[in-house]
């Protein structure tokens, strides 16, 4: 978090268990560096600890600091980012073994709050939905049901002999260690399926960025002025860019990029007919199949406009390991480049980007377009 946010002291609190409390870094934070703080519950689903110990805390702090402007952030999750950090400890603990023949029981705190219990089912359907597993069972270690034993049973009654237990942990503790027993437990008594127990989320980039963004939401400047990104015009004359996809959103950005004489690759099984007209007059070159990463070759800029997340994030990845700047159709802030809404009109090019508000760029671009007209 101190690296993503330079320009604002960080400090940890605890709500229980460890020193010091919420109230005393609290207090300290703001003795030191004035009387304005936000609190980011460090919390995955909104139990007692987030609905009244952790206000319980503020108020104290409050009380202690003369003009004390705190405001309070909301809880981690459910957060896409948070799952990408579940499906690359799954992946970690797979081991050899294919998602399609492996089920995956996530299981969850337990909540008296309903809607947390809920959250995790939902959280459980995602994965399901993002990845390829035979099933996701949802499972809670306390509170409510159904119990990882339960869960377990579900899913051996089911079919499965090949299954990853996640505890939705941040760190290790009491819940990932229950979480081991049971599942070995469990594993003891069923000596014809496999399980295996998949790492907390543990300190990591995603968390990182999910803290980050519960920051700035509630900061009175949030949503930002202005677009986040710096603009610049690229030189892509001869230089090699590839574009992944051949849809509607591949469609729309070809054209302009073939206008700026960039040689292109279009990698993607089809094409539309408009994209096809294109090929067929060598405009570029089309290769007909899935994106592999080999594929990045020499691209000065990639854009990944499939509608399968997985190959554009595979794409985004390799392009970011590579200093290769790539645009996310899919999922902007994964990617490290953003379209703005153009045109070229008297000798100029207006280019509109916003906060990833495109309908409202077009609109703009069109009235700077109908103006310079005027
Ligand atoms: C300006 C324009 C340029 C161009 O594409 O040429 C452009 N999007 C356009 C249209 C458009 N985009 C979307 C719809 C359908 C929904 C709707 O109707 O609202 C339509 C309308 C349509 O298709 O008609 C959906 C959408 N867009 C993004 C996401 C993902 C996300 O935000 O994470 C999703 C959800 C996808 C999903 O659901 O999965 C992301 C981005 N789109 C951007 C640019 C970048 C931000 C620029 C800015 O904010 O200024 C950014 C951040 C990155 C990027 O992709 O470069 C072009 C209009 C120009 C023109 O019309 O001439
Ligand atoms: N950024 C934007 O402006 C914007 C606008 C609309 C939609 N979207 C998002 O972008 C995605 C693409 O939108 P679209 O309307 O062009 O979709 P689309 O369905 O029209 O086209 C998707 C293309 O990707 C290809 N494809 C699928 N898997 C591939 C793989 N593994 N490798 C290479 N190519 C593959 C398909 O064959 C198809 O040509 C959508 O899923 C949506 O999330 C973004």
């Amino acid at each position: 978090m101190r690296d993503r946010l330079p320009d604002a002291p960080v400090s940890v609190g605890f709500v229980e268990l460890a020193e010091p409390s919420i109230t005393e870094a609290l207090a300290e934070a703001m003795g030191e560096h004035g009387p304005r703080a936000v609190v980011v519950p460090l919390m995955l689903g909104t139990g007692g600890h987030v609905r009244s110990d952790i206000p319980g805390f503020i108020d104290a702090a409050r009380s202690a600091v003369p003009g004390a402007h705190v405001d309070y952030a909301a809880h981690l999750g459910p957060h896409p980012r948070l799952l990408d950090a579940v499906e690359a400890r799954l992946h970690a603990a797979l081991g050899g073994w294919a998602e399609p023949e492996t089920t995956v029981v996530f299981v969850g705190r337990g909540a008296l709050v309903p809607e947390a219990n809920a959250d995790h089912v939902h959280l459980a359907r995602l994965l399901l939905e993002r990845g390829e597993w035979a099933d996701v069972e949802p499972a809670f270690i306390q509170v409510t049901r159904p119990s990882l034993p339960t869960a377990l049973d579900r899913a051996y009654a089911a079919g499965a002999r090949r299954i990853v237990v996640m505890g939705h942990w941040l760190f290790p503790g009491m819940l990932s260690t229950w979480t081991w027993k049971q599942a070995d437990g469990w594993a003891a008594a069923h000596a014809d399926a496999e399980v295996r127990v998949a790492d907390v989320i543990g300190p990591c980039a995603e968390l990182a960025d999910v803290v980050v963004e519960r920051y700035l939401e509630v900061l009175p400047e949030a949503p930002p002025h202005g677009s986040p990104t710096y603009l610049a015009g690229l030189w892509l004359r001869n230089r090699d860019v590839l574009v992944l996809g051949g849809g509607r959103v591949a469609e729309r950005r070809v054209p302009r990029l073939l206008e700026a004489g960039a040689r292109l690759r279009l990698v993607s099984p089809t094409l539309t007919p408009a994209l096809r007209a294109l090929a067929e007059e060598g405009r570029f070159e089309w290769i007909p199949r899935a994106f592999l990463d080999s594929d990045l070759g020499d691209a000065w800029y990639v854009l990944a406009a499939t509608n399968d997340p997985t190959a554009n994030r595979a794409a985004s990845d390799i392009a970011e390991s590579h200093h290769r700047f790539c645009v996310r159709a899919d999922d902007a802030r994964a990617g490290t480049a953003w379209t703005p809404a153009t045109a070229d009109a008297h000798g100029l090019t207006v280019a509109v980007i916003g906060n990833r508000d495109p309908r409202l760029s077009r609109a703009v671009r069109d009235a700077v377009v109908g103006l310079l007209g005027s």
